[in-house]
């Protein structure tokens, strides 16, 4: 092992460590491979690079700016600045088609809100989450419980800085002051064998007021490191150790009450006693003075407790817990700390779909329960009717505002691009007519800007490709076509099996020549690809059905046509390119089975 790794590692030692001709011959492979450098990617490189940041046109990108969200966003900051007031914000459903700016616009508001949150230090966390990915009830507590638990363990760790900062302070306080406690008793030692024989007859005599008084004007000359002269008011608590009624003065006495410590009493009490008056053994203000901890225990005993509650978060795993066990830990991580909470559901829609409202009834009664925190929840969807599928009391809940995000036009998302291609391409690199055909074509699918923002890109790297130096129209035409074709393969590369069969019989007709295919020529030749890959026939009324979802897809073109006295038909055609979608339906393992497909067409127009 040692041996290959010297062989990779450094190429002079494995001339001379090495004994096999391997080492050697591996030397001279990657020389060569440099001597013989074909060039592959210099001619790449050498053509004017068209982007000068491609991130910007990509869907992971967030914007800094909204074109025409403006609206929308200000809806939305109405609605939840009462977060930051300590109010519960009402529930938002945000609806519109795809591609106009819902997920931007949320995560941009909400981004903002947080932060706003931390500059005015009200606590107020927003949770994100896309149901398309996180799409059953389990999985949204459980990922809700577990982001919340590591925010309540950062929490607990940022406190528990604050609180050992608070005793490291306590400490060097306190070290302080016993040295300067030490240095005045010194100097009263020194001063009294000046003239007094037993130090307490002096403590006795006078009372601590007129010490502190006659020390207090001394202490500029303390700070400026002189010698201290008001050492007879410093050493005087020191001496006074003993009486604890006097121990009762000033901020710092909580701290001697309940500590054992008497090096530590005894700087309490010289705490006490300097706040009483006595400023020159006064270092600074006492730590605690505006905290609400009594003593050094009381901190000690916060800090156990927050890593005693640390200790007893569980992080919820990703299956196998009962689910109100999952919704338990997720309502104790909320309600842990005194907070507004928002979260935000992407692609709500989803979530209904594949496992009811539950989730959406037990976020929406959640304050009813909570006593220190708050939730308020955002639903996004592109689905205008899935409320149809709620509980009214969870549709009523959820909908206390709703917000549309209405399509672009053309002049929209040309602003949209425009802001977006000052970044992401080199100056010149664009044709006039590029960013308004991109536009057009976006608005005519549904004023999306996904689409128009790919578009662009894609037109971008075409023209890269063919080492152009500028984007031109037909880069954007060619673009278009690529991104249909791709969403075409993606479509049928995902289609069920039963839904590939009987696209394929579709298909196998119209190579034939078949025109105006109607349901029962597509049956009988989907009827003989099942028998030949073995797998279960369907009825043909669900063939039927198959076809309208492949219809509804864009995939096929079905007409229901009618045939005078014989009734009514569907033609079918297909709409997506021939050979490249049987190309797709053929890399399915189950498909690509069917080796010789010409006898079956043959053997249907025989029978
Ligand atoms: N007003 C805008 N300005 C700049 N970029 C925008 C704007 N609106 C949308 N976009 C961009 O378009 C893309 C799609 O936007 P977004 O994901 O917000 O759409 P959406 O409405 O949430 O779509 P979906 O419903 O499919 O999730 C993103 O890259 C986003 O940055």
């Amino acid at each position: 092992m040692s041996d290959d790794n010297s062989e990779i590692d450094g190429s002079d030692e494995v001339e001379i460590d090495g004994t096999s001709g391997f080492s050697t011959n591996f030397e001279k492979t990657d020389l060569d491979n440099e001597e013989s450098n074909q060039g592959l990617f210099d001619d790449l490189l050498s053509g004017e690079p068209i982007f000068e940041n491609k991130e910007v046109l990509r869907p992971s990108y967030t914007p800094h700016e909204l074109p025409h969200r403006s609206d929308q966003i200000n809806k939305m900051a109405t609605i939840l600045v009462a977060a930051l007031r300590g109010e519960t914000p009402s529930n938002i459903l945000i609806y519109g088609k795809t591609g106009t700016g819902k997920t931007a616009s949320a995560k941009f508001v909400s981004k903002e809100l947080e932060s706003t949150s931390q500059k005015y230090s009200v606590p107020c966390d927003v949770e994100y989450i896309n149901c398309e990915v996180t799409d059953t009830q389990y999985r949204v507590l459980a990922q809700l419980a577990n982001k919340f638990i590591e925010k309540n363990e950062e929490r607990i760790d940022a406190r528990v800085a604050d609180l050992e900062s608070l005793l490291e302070a306590l400490d060097e306080y306190e070290a302080d002051l016993e040295a300067r406690e030490r240095e005045a008793a010194e100097s009263t030692d020194l001063a009294d064998d000046q003239t007094a024989s037993d130090p307490f007859d002096f403590v006795s005599d006078d009372p601590p007021e007129s010490i502190s008084d006659d020390s207090s004007g001394d202490d500029s000359s303390l700070e400026s490191g002189g010698s201290p002269p008001e050492r007879k008011g410093s050493s005087d608590p020191a001496d006074r150790s003993s009486p604890t009624d006097e121990t009762d003065q000033g901020a710092g006495d909580d701290t001697d009450r309940t500590d054992g410590d008497s090096t530590d009493r005894r700087a309490g009490d010289g705490t006490g006693d300097a706040s009483a008056g006595d400023s020159s053994t006064h270092p600074s203000d006492h730590p605690l003075e505006s905290t609400s901890f009594e003593d050094r225990e009381a901190i000690e005993a916060e800090i156990d407790e927050l890593e005693a509650d640390k200790e007893s978060f569980e992080e919820v795993p990703m299956t196998g817990w009962p689910t109100d066990r999952v919704y338990s830990v997720f309502f104790d991580a909320v309600d842990y700390d005194e907070r507004v909470v928002v979260i935000m559901l992407d692609e709500i829609d989803k979530l209904v779909e594949k496992s009811g409202d539950d989730t959406l009834y037990n976020l929406s009664r959640m304050n009813s329960e909570l006593e220190n925190s708050r939730v308020s929840i955002i639903g996004i969807s592109n689905d205008l009717k899935f409320t149809d599928f709620l509980d009214p009391r969870v549709k009523s809940s959820l909908g206390e505002e709703e917000i549309v995000f209405p399509p672009y036009d053309a002049n929209q998302l040309r602003d949209i691009l425009e802001h977006r291609s000052d970044v992401a391409f080199q100056g010149g690199a664009l044709s006039d007519d590029v960013i308004p055909l991109c536009a057009a074509f976006a608005a005519q699918e549904h004023g999306d800007a996904r689409r128009a923002l790919d578009l662009l890109r894609t037109a971008g790297e075409l023209a890269e490709r063919s080492q152009a130096e500028t984007i031109v129209e037909d880069h954007v035409r060619q673009a278009q076509d690529k991104i249909e074709l791709d969403r075409v393969v993606e479509v049928v590369r995902t289609l069920p099996t039963q839904s590939k069969l009987v696209l394929f019989s579709i298909i196998l007709l119209e190579k034939n020549g078949v025109h105006s295919i109607n349901t029962g020529e597509v049956f009988n030749i989907y009827k003989r690809l099942c028998e030949e890959i073995d797998a279960d026939v369907l009825t043909q009324r669900r063939v039927t059905d198959l076809i309208s979802e492949l219809d509804m897809l864009g995939i096929v073109n079905a007409v229901v046509v009618s045939k005078g006295r014989y009734g009514r038909t569907k033609e079918i055609s297909l709409s997506v390119p021939l050979e490249e979608t049987e190309a797709v339906l053929l890399s399915d393992s189950r498909l690509s089975d069917i080796d010789d497909i010409q006898p079956f067409v043959q053997a249907r127009f025989e029978n």
